[in-house]
């Protein structure tokens, strides 16, 4: 036996040839859709991840705008930017990289975007929409994970999901996507009682908490579906390492599906960040979205 692997490198390679398509549409109607990315200070894996957002986005032929502003910047500078970007014509997604410096409320900055344009679905009315099964932006990594769970499971009913991290950008809207599927859904977290049981319940394993190797082999129910959505760098036997929060090798002997770290959820985030870009777009211009809801 053995898990068969996720491909979230080729999944996204998909979803980027059928973006690009559909960009190339939205243009041939003079509407190509814009994203503009804000990144605050120099965080160098933000810089990096700002970087490969801004590549994807034009390679498939999005305008992308790329706002650059020092550590030092001020709370209201930002919420002024935001405040342009809201009220361009030609910018449909707006993405503020996160984290943002400590004398900056990101709160504050998510509730000023546009939610419209707020392809993170980070603002209170898509979040609500979300919970409430309204038409809602949805955030990147949950969709990407919802995204390579149906690649493998197209009919989730029924089925026990654990999700392990309770975080509003992926545990909680997370739950919400598993819970329209029709799963019965656990959210665990550090305080859980006996999480590896828990988890030994589990069809579909959601890791999202940022501990390397946090679930062993033997948390996971023979065959269940693992998804990690952990990025940890570390360092093994001298060298810089990037790991999941689950032990790979332990559960490729038990699970019997798995995304591996890097090139499972990580590439399918960016995608889906592009897909909101044009379902923004198609929304703003009132042209139906050529794509199904998730
Ligand atoms: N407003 C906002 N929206 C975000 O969506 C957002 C954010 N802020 N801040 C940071 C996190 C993190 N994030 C990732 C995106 C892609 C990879 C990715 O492509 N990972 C590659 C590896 C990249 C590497 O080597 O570091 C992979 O897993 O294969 C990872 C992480 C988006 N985030
Ligand atoms: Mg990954």
């Amino acid at each position: 036996m053995g898990a068969s692997l996720i491909d979230g490198t080729a999944a996204a390679a998909q979803l980027h040839a059928e973006l690009r398509v559909a960009v190339q549409d939205l243009t041939e109607r003079g509407a190509t859709p814009g994203l503009a990315v804000v990144l605050v200070g120099k965080d160098p894996a933000s810089s990096v991840y700002v970087r490969n957002k801004i590549r994807k986005s034009v390679d498939a032929g999005f305008r992308s705008f790329h706002h650059e502003l020092p550590t030092s910047t001020s709370e209201s500078d930002l919420l002024s930017l935001i405040a342009r970007l809201n009220a361009a014509p030609d910018v449909d997604g707006i993405l503020v990289q996160l984290p943002l410096p400590d004398h900056i409320d990101a709160r504050k900055v998510t509730a000023a975007i546009d939610p419209a344009k707020d392809v993170d679905g980070f603002h209170p009315v898509n979040v609500g929409s979300l919970s409430l099964g309204a038409p809602a932006l949805i955030p990147c990594t949950p969709l990407g994970c919802m995204l390579l769970i149906k690649s493998v499971r197209k009919d989730l009913a029924g089925a026990s999901a654990v999700i392990v991290g309770r975080s509003n950008i992926v545990g909680k809207p997370l739950t919400q996507l598993l819970l329209r599927e029709d799963c019965t859904i656990t959210l665990a977290h550090s305080k859980t009682d006996d999480l590896p049981l828990v988890c030994r319940s589990a069809d579909v394993l959601v890791a999202a908490v940022g501990r390397p190797g946090l679930i062993r082999g033997d948390w996971i129910k023979p065959g269940a579906i693992v998804i990690d959505v952990g990025i940890n760098r570390i360092e093994r036997e001298g060298r810089q390492q990037l790991v999941g929060d689950v032990d790979f090798d332990a559960a490729q002997q038990v699970a019997g599906a798995l995304t591996p770290v890097p090139g499972g959820v990580g590439p399918m985030t960016i995608a889906c960040l592009l897909r909101n870009t044009v379902e923004a777009a198609c929304r703003r211009r009132g042209v139906g979205s050529p794509f199904a809801t998730c």
